[in-house]
């Protein structure tokens, strides 16, 4: 479609009037996503606002063009190492703010891609994502997608092992500030424990907490409630119950670079004996994050779960 036929006099979506999109969502953190293969669109911050606007806009926590790396500067920039990654995952939160990386994101990156027919992938096997957090491995699974997120680490810490340095957290409805984690898994994160007794559901995150020290980017919060449970697999399989401010949106159904590092702060605090299976019950489903040894010697940690498109359609 050609920038004239695109141009209509009632255009209410600015460049995206015209230009098709699917919704889609991943345990129910939601996406407006568009395919842009060339990186034609010029997208301004309120153009994504409005695209994932829920009473004005299409509705979405966040806004994915898919676009060939090629074709974006920080794309072009990977393909010298990674040549493979053709697709750029370029994420944007709802208020239009740029994002390093998204996790249930770039499941649905991968289905849509799929779904659109722009790549072959049957189960079990792997495609490799350009996004600003680096170049990341998806596989298709029997019931979804698996992400090598890469390794994670402490905001301000040495490694994954050693100790980063503390945060602390107001806000959510709770009286006392708390002691927490700042995390990276590419984007910001910082994780907080809730005290025995305290239920998630009481939290009220209508308005951002306050962390301090804030990481120099900001950060999503997750606040978490580990499930200590006997039985069979109990040891095996750690559970948490998390739910999530994310930077540049609000509270969301699940965040999956937040699940990442709510598992491995609570594994962090269980000590050396803790699981390296981990599933986080989020508002809007279930995801798992695994850790592995990387390339290097590095732990990686590999987030599974579902894609799911519900809506095709055009911006009027
Ligand atoms: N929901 C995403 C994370 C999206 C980006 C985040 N709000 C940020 O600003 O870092 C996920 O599934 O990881």
């Amino acid at each position: 479609m050609s920038a004239a036929e695109r141009t209509r006099a009632d255009e209410v979506f600015g460049e995206l009037t015209g230009w098709p999109f699917i919704k889609a969502h991943g345990t129910g953190n939601d996406f407006v996503v568009v395919v842009d293969p060339e990186a034609e669109l010029l997208l301004s911050e309120e153009t994504v606002q409005l695209a994932c606007d829920r009473h004005q806009g299409i509705g979405g926590d966040g806004f994915i063009r898919i676009t060939r790396s090629a074709n974006l500067d920080e794309g072009a920039a990977l393909l010298d190492q990674a040549p493979e990654a053709e697709w750029f995952m370029d994420y944007r939160n709802g208020d239009g703010s740029i994002a390093e990386m998204c996790g249930n994101g770039v499941r649905v990156f991968v289905h849509v891609l799929a779904a659109q027919g722009l790549i072959d992938l049957p189960q079990g096997e792997v495609v490799r994502i350009g996004t600003r957090a680096g170049v990341k491995t998806v596989a298709r699974t029997a019931d979804g997608y698996a992400v090598d997120m890469g390794p994670w680490g402490f905001i301000d810490g040495d490694s994954a092992r050693s100790r980063g340095s503390d945060a602390v957290v107001t806000g959510g409805g709770l009286r006392v500030p708390r002691p927490a984690v700042s995390i990276t898994m590419g984007n910001p994160h910082t994780v907080v424990a809730l005290a025995e007794g305290e239920k998630l559901d009481s939290l009220e995150l209508f308005t951002e907490p306050t962390v301090r020290p804030t990481p120099p980017e900001g950060t999503n919060v997750e606040f978490v409630v580990p499930i200590d449970e006997e039985g069979e697999g109990s040891e095996e399989i750690g559970r948490i119950l998390m739910r999530v401010h994310e930077r540049g949106v609000g509270e969301t159904q699940s965040c999956g670079t937040g699940a990442c590092a709510a598992a491995a702060a609570t594994r962090f605090w269980a000590g050396e004996t803790a699981p390296d299976e981990w599933l986080v019950e989020v508002p809007g489903g279930v995801v798992s994050a695994t850790f592995v040894e990387g390339p290097h010697g590095a732990e990686h940690v590999v987030l599974a779960g579902p894609a799911v498109v519900v809506a095709t359609g055009t911006f009027g």
